[in-house]
């Protein structure tokens, strides 16, 4: 397994948040956490890359590639960070420097990754790679897009730099948080296509987080569903989320399904 989450409990010191949490994926396999706001998807995604606040305690057992994550020290951390995972967050402005041009920001990673590699690291060698990943996440316009500033482009675009700049470290698990709730429901199906489709030609493991099913849905192959911290309900998305077991994951199908119906009755 890539990730291996067993038995993990998170809390502050008067406060459970996260309680007896298992689960792991597979290399290459797209896994949907699932879970209303709250119910403790964010810090889960923080513990297994080893960035919980200072302020909540955690037990059990996370190990990444093979290295465990809890109580490993920041040196060991940092360098598994950089190898085996990277992050896309909801709100890609708060991962982008406001005053650096996009072009240099993903140029950061790509040279971060060539060093570690004993690879080329100079500057035509840095570019060529960061034209190559502005491609690839089809940014339009790319000699603009590199010399643009976050503000200037649009909130999708932004997201799409944040996903190459997460590509560029050639991660073997990708850990998309919430990555389309801030956009408007044309751009959110571009990105979850273009995510969709990236982790699958590179053969990148994928933890998709999400409170929307119907999102989860088109990109998971297996999702684990979180309310108040603990599991509900685990098993292939295709059978969670047409025919779910349990009262709870019940009751999140039904409501998707009547604000989709609304929906199409007020189109
Ligand atoms: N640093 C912290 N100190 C104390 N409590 C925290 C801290 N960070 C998060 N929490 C609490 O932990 C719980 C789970 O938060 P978390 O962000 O993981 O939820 P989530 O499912 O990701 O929700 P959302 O989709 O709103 O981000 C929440 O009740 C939150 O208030």
């Amino acid at each position: 397994m890539l990730l291996d989450i067993a038995d993990l409990t998170l809390g502050t010191r008067d406060t459970t948040l996260v309680q007896g949490l298992s689960f792991s994926i597979a290399p290459g396999e797209r896994f949907g956490l699932i879970g209303e706001s709250g119910s403790g998807k964010s810090l889960t995604a923080l513990a297994a890359t080893g960035l919980l606040p200072p302020a909540i305690r955690a037990t059990g057992t996370i190990t990444l590639g093979g290295e465990p994550v809890l109580g490993a020290s920041e040196r060991r951390l940092s360098r598994l960070r950089g190898a085996a995972v990277a992050t896309v967050f909801q709100e890609p402005l708060t991962a982008l420097d406001p005053l650096m041009p996009l072009g240099r920001q993903i140029a950061l990673p790509v040279r971060r990754r060539l060093a570690r590699e004993g690879g080329d690291t100079s500057r035509p060698a840095v570019a060529r790679e960061v034209r190559a990943l502005v491609e690839q996440v089809r940014l339009p316009d790319p000699d603009r897009l590199i010399r643009a500033f976050p503000h200037e482009v649009s909130g999708g675009q932004r997201q799409r730099v944040a996903i190459a700049m997460a590509l560029a470290c050639k991660p073997r698990l990708l850990i998309a948080d919430e990555p389309t709730t801030a956009l408007d429901v044309t751009t959110q199906a571009e990105i979850v296509a273009l995510l969709t489709g990236l982790v699958r030609d590179e053969g990148i493991a994928l933890l998709f987080i999400s409170h929307d099913l119907a999102v989860v849905g088109q990109v998971a192959e297996r999702v684990l569903v979180m309310r108040a911290g603990r599991a509900v309900e685990t098993g292939p998305a295709a059978r969670v989320l047409t025919a779910p077991e349990e009262g709870y994951t019940r009751s999140l199908v039904a409501a998707a399904r009547r604000f989709d119906t609304a929906l199409e009755g007020g189109a």
